[in-house]
């Protein structure tokens, strides 16, 4: 069944107020890995159940507990289910989106305030933090339900809504209450199909549906020594330094060509064969779509498959960072006392949290005992998810293949995503359904970076997109 005309003339009629409505959004900053903006993920929380509520959703707020987080003791935000219709004839859809946010300052590199959505209407850009990843794709899912609840029209499927505030942080407390929920007479009991928009296209030309993410495994590693920080020329070359054992840590993980060194972790996964390689030949992606969303000519291959494999076949190690490191202005003569470093790698079949966990911390082991430093050596994983890959030649994927070819007018390309959605493959296993994602934004929206967008068109055509997909839906044989 087609998407009424008049929907897609609605969407199209109310961008501004749309817009309007993803720059609240965006304005509170929900950023759920900083203990500080705790209480802006509840006040996120609070302000997407009102709007759902307005909406004709019918909603309830689930307490997820506490957690540690840097040592701190926190209330997790709560996750809220909702539900629209109840009509046994229809198919059931679940739909989940995360609006936590990373974090964002504008010292980053911004060259806007983070937290203010800006509009410009030359390059027909929304830019600011969230409004790709993942506010823009969960306020796509409103301006559906706002056209259905103002003209008191029913939906085509029924849905089951199930949006969470810690996504970014390895979505602490939601397995549990999705294998919970997914029990008979649970919240989630009798869903059909789940729908998570969360992702990106590959380059900023075709439309994708993604049948595949990679999992993570997140570390902290730290090397204290020193009962406090040092003057180096107190001190240097008489002890030994923290910072300069964690560096050559560091160095012993990944080389700069993006082999994991860890023994053990690359050699998991097996080689592709011939016909998975035509595969990644035949997605509309070239070098310049990477280095143009990465904003440099830095690819690690000028091979288009090469370059396609890392990102969606192969694990890769990344670091992130590292705490406790001198970064002011001037120059501090400092040896710090005690540093930690953070990486994580993204995991593919078969590889797991639990497999990949004993290769990392006995390598880091080994590789300290061999600087013979004086210093400590500790090793935590922070959280970690495992990979999920599902079947595109489901009624759920030509599904939404229809909804494609009518919004934008030609075929998605179906791809495996090199990011991570910890909860996709639990909703998979706890419902045994099939899970699709569908995304909104395009390859350079530069989610986590600075400078992050959504495309007016994206927003608006994704907004139709999601609609005509729950029409396709109701029609297609199960
Ligand atoms: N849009 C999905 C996404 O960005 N997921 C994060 C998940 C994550 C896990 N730890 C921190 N973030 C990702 O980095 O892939
Ligand atoms: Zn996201
Ligand atoms: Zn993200």
């Amino acid at each position: 069944m087609p998407a009424p005309t008049q929907f897609l003339k609605y969407i199209d009629s109310n961008t501004d107020a749309f817009i309007k409505r993803l720059g609240d959004a965006v304005a509170i900053p929900s950023i759920s890995s900083d203990p500080t903006h705790r209480k802006d993920v509840f006040a996120m929380a609070d302000w997407l159940n009102e709007q759902l509520k307005q909406l004709g959703v019918d909603t309830k707020l689930v307490d997820l507990g506490r957690h540690i987080m840097d040592g701190e003791d926190l209330p997790l935000p709560p996750a809220i289910l909702g539900r629209v219709g109840n009509d046994s004839a229809k198919k059931t859809v679940l739909i989940y989106g995360h609006f936590d946010v990373q974090p964002a300052e504008k010292s980053d590199g911004w060259n806007t305030e983070p937290f203010t959505l800006v509009v410009n209407k030359e390059t027909g850009q929304l830019i600011g933090r969230g409004s790709t990843d993942d506010k823009g794709p969960i306020l796509g899912w409103l301006n559906v339900l706002q056209y259905h609840h103002e003209n008191k029209l029913p939906l085509p499927v029924n849905l089951v809504l199930c949006f969470e505030g810690m996504e970014e942080s390895g979505s602490e407390g939601l397995d549990d209450l999705v294998r919970r929920e997914s029990e008979k007479g649970g919240y989630f009991d009798g869903v059909d199909c789940v729908c998570i928009s969360d992702n990106y296209w590959l380059n900023t030309r075709t439309p994708v549906l993604t049948y595949g993410l990679r999992g993570l495994s997140y570390y902290k590693v730290t090397v204290s020594g020193p009962g406090r920080d040092l003057h180096s020329g107190v001190f240097g070359r008489t002890v030994h330094e923290p910072m300069t054992d964690l560096i050559s840590l560091l160095g012993t993980l990944v080389t700069p060509q993006g082999d994991i060194l860890i023994k053990g972790v690359d050699e998991m996964v097996a080689p592709p064969d011939e016909e998975e390689k035509k595969i990644y030949a035949n997605l509309d992606y070239s070098i310049a779509d990477v280095e143009e969303a990465a904003g440099a000519s830095i690819a690690l291959s000028s091979d288009k498959v090469a370059v396609l494999m890392g990102r969606m076949r192969s694990p890769s190690l990344s670091i992130h960072g590292i705490e406790g490191a001198f970064s002011a202005a001037g120059a501090k003569t400092v040896i710090p006392a005690k540093v930690s470093g953070r990486f994580s790698i993204r995991l593919v079949p078969p590889q797991t949290p639990e497999k990949i966990k004993p290769l990392v911390v006995n390598h880091l082991q080994k590789a300290f005992a061999t600087l013979g430093s004086k210093n400590k050596l500790t090793v935590e994983e922070l959280h970690g998810g495992k990979p999920w890959v599902a079947d595109h030649r489901h009624w759920n994927f030509e599904a939404a293949k229809k909804a494609t070819k009518a919004v934008y007018g030609q075929d998605p390309d179906l791809t495996r995503e090199g990011g991570s959605i910890p909860v996709t493959l639990t909703f998979a296993e706890s419902l045994g359904v099939n899970v699709l994602l569908l995304p909104m934004g395009r390859g350079d929206d530069g989610a986590h970076s600075t400078n992050e967008k959504l495309d007016i068109s994206n927003f608006i055509e994704g907004s139709k997109l999601l609609g005509t997909y729950l029409y396709e839906l109701a029609d297609i044989q199960k």
